[in-house]
């Protein structure tokens, strides 16, 4: 990139050294001990998780991560279940502690699908007013956008129904009109674009392009690498909680497509070994059998 290039472009933020750390409590010494042999708890120990016999386990979740992001870029961030994407995006938020390092924001973060602030039980209506009151817009604008964020979530008069009666669908599109509702320094996208159909995914990409354009910075997770190629500019890849690769989304999509194929087909490999050796130890025992 030009040098001229990179001095215009204006940081919106920057990520420096970020570790994120969980620590679990509740379990004794003798359930930790038990858990060390279950398939889970060695995965988890496997990324970095560690047991103390206290009761305490402490997962690591995100390890030094440290990025720039700038305005008018969509990144995606892509990694395999349980690489620290969603942690890393609510750090970047402010709504998840760090244990070490800093994040520095230029303006207000929204975090889409503000599933935690919606209520069931509440109607659309209020959860509407709630939601956009806790992202920091005025009672006044809130009436204002009220029919807006209605029409585009095309959820109509159910908007007075309580949000328990709504489809899996109709509560992702209200989520995406009210999260999208004013147009945010930085929009962060958890899998939100996995739902709704085609004609709306195609709607919540023009606001996408809208925000883009109001220079904002917009991060997407997506498991998809297709959604992270065909949405943004660049993309990281999380692997147990570091970056493995930082470029432009095409470059690391098609990387991270092979690295899935490579996994995939070394899992097949591994099943295709343990039926065999499955089959031939039946096939040992039945022969031991007396009278066979
Ligand atoms: N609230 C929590 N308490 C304890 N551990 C957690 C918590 N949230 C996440 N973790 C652990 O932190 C690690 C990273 O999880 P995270 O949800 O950030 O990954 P992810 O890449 O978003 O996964 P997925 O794609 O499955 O949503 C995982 O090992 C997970 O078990």
């Amino acid at each position: 990139m030009a040098e001229n290039e990179r001095q215009q472009r204006v940081p919106s933020v920057i990520v420096d050294d970020v570790h994120v750390t969980y620590l679990v409590i509740g379990s004794k010494g003798g359930a930790v001990r038990a858990r060390k042999n279950d398939s889970r708890w060695k995965r988890l120990l496997r990324k970095g998780a560690k047991l103390s016999g206290a009761g305490k386990t402490e997962i690591h979740a995100v390890k030094g991560v440290s990025f720039t992001a700038y305005d008018g870029e969509v990144i995606g961030i892509l990694g395999t279940n349980g690489s620290g994407k969603s942690t890393l995006l609510r750090a970047i938020c402010g709504l998840q502690p760090v244990s070490q390092g800093r994040v520095y924001m230029k303006g207000k973060a929204s975090l889409m699908g503000v599933g935690a602030a919606l209520m069931k039980n509440l109607t659309g209506e209020r959860n509407i007013m709630m939601g956009c009151l806790a992202m920091g817009m005025s009672p006044r604008e809130v009436r204002a956008k009220f029919k807006e964020i209605v029409r585009f979530s095309e959820i109509g008069d159910a908007v007075y129904l309580p949000m328990s009666t709504y489809s899996h669908g109709m509560a992702a599109r209200l989520r995406f009109a009210i999260s999208t509702a004013m147009t945010p320094d930085v929009l962060v996208i958890d899998e939100a674009l996995a739902t709704g159909d085609a004609a709306f995914k195609q709607k919540s990409r023009r606001r996408i392009a809208e925000i883009q354009e109001a220079a904002g910075t917009i991060f997407v997770v997506s498991h998809s690498a297709r959604t992270i190629q065909s949405m943004c500019t660049r993309a990281i890849w999380l692997d147990q909680g570091e970056i493995r690769m930082d470029g432009p989304a095409d470059a690391v999509a098609k990387e991270y497509r092979a690295h899935m194929t490579t996994i995939r087909a070394e899992r097949r490999r591994r099943r295709r070994e343990r039926r065999a050796r499955r089959l031939a130890e039946e096939a040992r025992l039945e022969a031991e059998q007396p009278g066979t």
